[in-house]
């Protein structure tokens, strides 16, 4: 019975929502088979989400066909159930902005452009200059040392980086709130750090005094050095403890300097109990970096962790027209897809291909259509194509998964055999020229349909199955890098 309700309810849901909200937050709810009437979320953040935002309403399309009890959301792991009725609670209150710290006037004024604490190397008095805040771009003594570009408008919206965006946006409107800290990872130039600076830059928006740092880790490593060298560790604490949002990039680089951990864990949980905002970028999911005390790796966990994905074909067209469009950049669409046909490890290299057409078509005054990008990139795509062999992803598939490639081309179907082939050819389809009948055969001389149902397969896998995603997104970063 609770299936036919909740078919119609999701029916009508469909209806009245735009789809990339329905297809983010109400697709990947299931019905649990359970008594009560319960829908399970893929991950805490959906679940919340749901929680705050739709719950009234499913529970309102319910009662109209004829259910009045209260209905459950939970976690389709098990964890972290809360029962939910339709007075649930409204999505968090803004939590308002602390407005009180300014740079000292008489405070050293360094020439530094990448640290935001600079501590003198002088003995009295020791000074701490704060040169953070976000200060509106250009205006005052004050710098910021968020890109200006990077924001929520510049940035391109895919399947890919769907959660991250969205979570990323709803940070920057409850600063402090109830994602904190908010963990951004994903492989390299994929929009961690222009994420993580959108909110930055938002929160500056909205309020010009809030004091938001962004720094590399290893520029946090380096301060916290100096100031150990210097004794001025209390300035430094006292420093990192007075923001409004840390934004810490590349957090990796934390691995294996135990004070520099040591010193973070404490910095990182006065700024959680104050209800201050941090954000963390990292290349790999925190329980995967080696060298990071276990306490930490745990507490990144506590608030919202999301990934961004390398982007899909028509994402990548999107991030090309968008970029070519606030360069000035005439690009015809049939170019825009050469090119993201061609690049398809990151953002970056995708910047990087289009900057040298555009330069290309500037020096010599010609109009950029296919064949013009096909020539300015030539050394490119021709060192791509030598890199992504299937060989070379049947290797790389087989190591990670622990299996022979031998394996790769038997007729073995167990799970564990099979699963590894599927991911391979998939990765085959999408990193190499090579049709469906040349990837068939190269797996044992399977035909074209086995590929394509592959394909498929890997691709409903990765809408549905975290473990799949990581792994197939591990694989590509491997492949790509
Ligand atoms: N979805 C997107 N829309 C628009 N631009 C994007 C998008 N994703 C990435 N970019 C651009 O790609 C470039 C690289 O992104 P960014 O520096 O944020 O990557 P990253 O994930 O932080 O990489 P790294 O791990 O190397 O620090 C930036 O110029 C950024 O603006």
């Amino acid at each position: 019975m609770h299936e036919s309700l909740w078919q119609q309810c999701i029916e009508q849901l469909q209806n009245e929502l735009p789809s990339h909200q329905f297809n983010t937050w109400l697709r990947p709810l299931i019905l649990s088979e359970s008594g009560v009437f319960t829908l399970l979320a893929p991950n805490r953040f959906i679940a919340n989400w749901v929680r705050d935002k739709y719950v009234q309403r499913i529970q309102t399309i319910l009662e109209e066909l004829g259910y009045n009890d209260a209905i459950e959301i939970e976690i389709a792991n098990g964890q972290g159930k809360k029962p939910v009725v339709a007075s649930s609670r409204q999505a968090g209150a803004k939590k308002p902005i602390q407005m009180d710290l300014k740079p000292s006037a008489s405070a050293p004024v360094s020439t530094s452009s990448a640290s935001p604490v600079v501590i003198e190397d002088r003995k009295q008095p020791k000074e701490i200059e704060v040169q953070t805040t976000g200060a509106k771009r250009g205006k005052g003594k004050v710098q910021s040392y968020l890109n200006p570009s990077f924001t929520f408008k510049s940035f391109v919206e895919g399947k890919s980086n769907q959660l991250a965006l969205a979570a990323s946006q709803q940070i920057a409107e409850n600063v402090g709130g109830a994602y904190n800290p908010l963990f951004i990872y994903g492989g390299v130039g994929l929009g961690k750090t222009h994420l993580m600076q959108a909110i930055g830059n938002h929160i500056i928006d909205q309020n010009p005094a809030a004091k938001v740092v962004y720094l590399h880790s290893e520029r946090f490593v380096a301060d916290m050095v100096k100031a150990l060298q210097l004794n001025a560790m209390p300035e430094f604490k006292k420093f990192y403890r007075s923001l409004d949002a840390l934004l810490i990039d590349d957090i990796q680089f934390f691995a294996k300097k135990d004070r520099s951990q040591e010193e973070f864990f404490h910095t990182f949980n006065a700024l959680l109990e104050g209800n201050q905002q941090v954000i963390l970028t990292c290349d790999r999911f925190p329980k995967e970096i080696e060298g990071l005390e276990d306490r930490l790796k745990s507490r990144f966990g506590w608030g919202l962790t999301v990934a961004v994905e390398p982007p899909d074909l028509e994402t990548r067209v999107a991030i090309l027209m968008k970029k070519a469009e606030e360069q000035k950049v005439k690009l015809p669409g049939e170019a825009a897809f050469f090119i993201a046909q061609r690049i398809r490890s990151n953002v970056r290299e995708l910047e990087g291909a289009l900057k040298r057409v555009s330069a290309n078509a500037r020096f010599t005054g010609s109009a950029i259509n296919t064949a013009f990008v096909k020539e300015a990139l030539k050394d490119l795509l021709a060192l791509q194509d030598k890199q992504v062999s299937i060989e070379n992803i049947q290797r790389t598939v087989a190591e990670y998964y622990k299996i022979k490639i031998s394996d790769l081309h038997s007729k073995r179907r167990s799970r564990s055999i099979a699963r590894p082939r599927q991911v391979a050819m998939a990765l085959s389809k999408e990193l190499t020229q090579h049709s469906l009948p040349e990837i068939g055969e190269a797996f044992g001389g399977r035909d074209h349909t086995t590929v394509l149902h592959a394909c498929r397969k890997v691709k409903e896998l990765r809408e549905t199955i975290q473990d799949i995603r990581e792994d197939y997104s591990n694989l590509h970063r491997t492949l790509t890098t």
